[in-house]
């Protein structure tokens, strides 16, 4: 592997380098359509309007733990953006289109690490067919939420994001919080696998100043990246090992020590993860437990987190078994409530912003 640029010290445990289509040249074969950049522009406003507590309605970010299967995910997509119209009153529902996804130790890491399932790693595919993915739902007028990564991602696909995470493994890399600084839409942090809230918050005091860090331009070259800040920040709780944190006063406690540092005391709740465990069983009990604390007229909580498919619960993932004996519609990752569970949970949640918001 060494060139004569390289001593024989770099590199030794590099077994390949690839060069990627640069951000520009994915963006030239996929260019952003009208319909797709009005849903950005559209969800990016309202997201930001929820948050900020100029729009009373719910937040609601629902879909697939990870998308691995394009015809599947689209399929979820014509009927939640029909589902989506119908609450549209009260709910504002942006649709999970995770094709990142970080692993706890090993596992498949999504779509646009390996998009065929089967560790070949084709990112030049992934990065395409995630790319087309977000246009194809932006076209449906569905506003896209997403975990940001790689530091890289951004570049490819960010223009099609309305609301983007920071997950509970990566809130305190200071190369996501510095990513964050610069993205164009409001971002959630999620607190820690273990628990702990004061990594998001930090998170997103991190996140809202300048800052200037080593990134790639969009020809796809190193490059000094300098920022804005980014004040559209706020903290999900997702439970840790010290339990869920989905309770009234997990929220009230999240919401008081960011507005004492001067953030957004606004906060979105994942009812999955930690906070059900993974079973999607517990997550439509905590869904509907965050429908109540809506009804009883909490303003702090702003928006649920849903992870959920067109078949319930999730299957195992071998890389080295044909795709074809996977079930169609079913999570390849974490477990997702059923598609009629969450139109039932979708409902419920309306109907609780409703009456939060006294229409009802
Ligand atoms: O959302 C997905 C998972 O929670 C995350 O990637 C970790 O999964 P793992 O613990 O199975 O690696
Ligand atoms: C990985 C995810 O969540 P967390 O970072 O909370 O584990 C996710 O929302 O897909």
């Amino acid at each position: 592997m060494t060139t004569p640029l390289r001593a024989s010290t770099a590199d030794l445990r590099v077994t390949g380098l690839s060069p990627l289509p640069a951000p520009d040249a994915l963006l030239a074969e996929l260019p952003a359509t009208p319909a797709a950049g009005a849903a950005v522009e559209r969800g990016r406003a309202e997201v930001s309007a929820v948050l900020d507590g100029l729009d009373d309605r719910l937040l609601v970010v629902v879909g697939p733990c990870s998308i691995h299967d394009v015809r599947a995910g689209l399929e979820y997509a014509d009927r939640l953006a029909d589902l989506a119209a119908t609450l549209r009153g009260d709910l504002l529902v942006v649709m999970r289109t995770y094709f990142e996804k970080p692993r706890t130790t090993v596992g498949w890491k999504g779509l646009v690490n390996d998009p065929h399932l089967d560790g070949s790693h084709d990112i030049a595919t992934g990065i395409a067919t995630a790319r087309r993915f977000l246009l194809a739902v932006g076209e449906r007028g569905l506003p896209c939420a997403t975990e940001f990564l790689e530091p890289v991602t951004p570049q490819y696909l960010a223009d099609q994001i309305s609301w983007g995470a920071i997950g509970a493994r990566t809130a305190e890399s200071q190369i996501h919080r510095q990513l964050v600084s610069g993205l164009s839409m409001p971002v959630g942090f999620k607190n820690g696998t273990d628990g702990d809230l004061q990594v998001a918050v930090d998170g997103c005091s991190a996140a809202a100043v300048p800052q200037s860090f080593l990134g790639i331009d969009p020809q796809g070259r190193a490059a000094l990246v300098s920022t804005a800040g980014n004040p559209d920040t706020h903290v999900v709780l997702r439970g840790g090992r010290t339990g869920p944190n989905h309770g009234p006063e997990h929220v009230a406690a999240a919401s008081a020590r960011m507005a004492a540092a001067g953030l957004n005391p606004r906060v979105v709740v994942d009812a999955s993860h930690a906070n059900s465990g993974k079973d999607h069983r517990r997550q439509a009990e905590v869904a509907r437990s965050l429908a109540a604390q809506v009804a009883a007229g909490s303003t702090a909580l702003a928006g649920v987190m849903l992870e959920s498919f067109l078949v319930g619960g999730a299957q195992e993932l071998d890389v080295t078994a044909p795709t074809d004996r996977l079930t169609y519609g079913q999570s390849v990752t974490d477990a997702c409530l059923s598609w009629d569970t969450t139109v039932e949970v979708l409902r419920t949640l309306a109907e609780a912003s409703r009456r939060r918001a006294g229409r009802g």
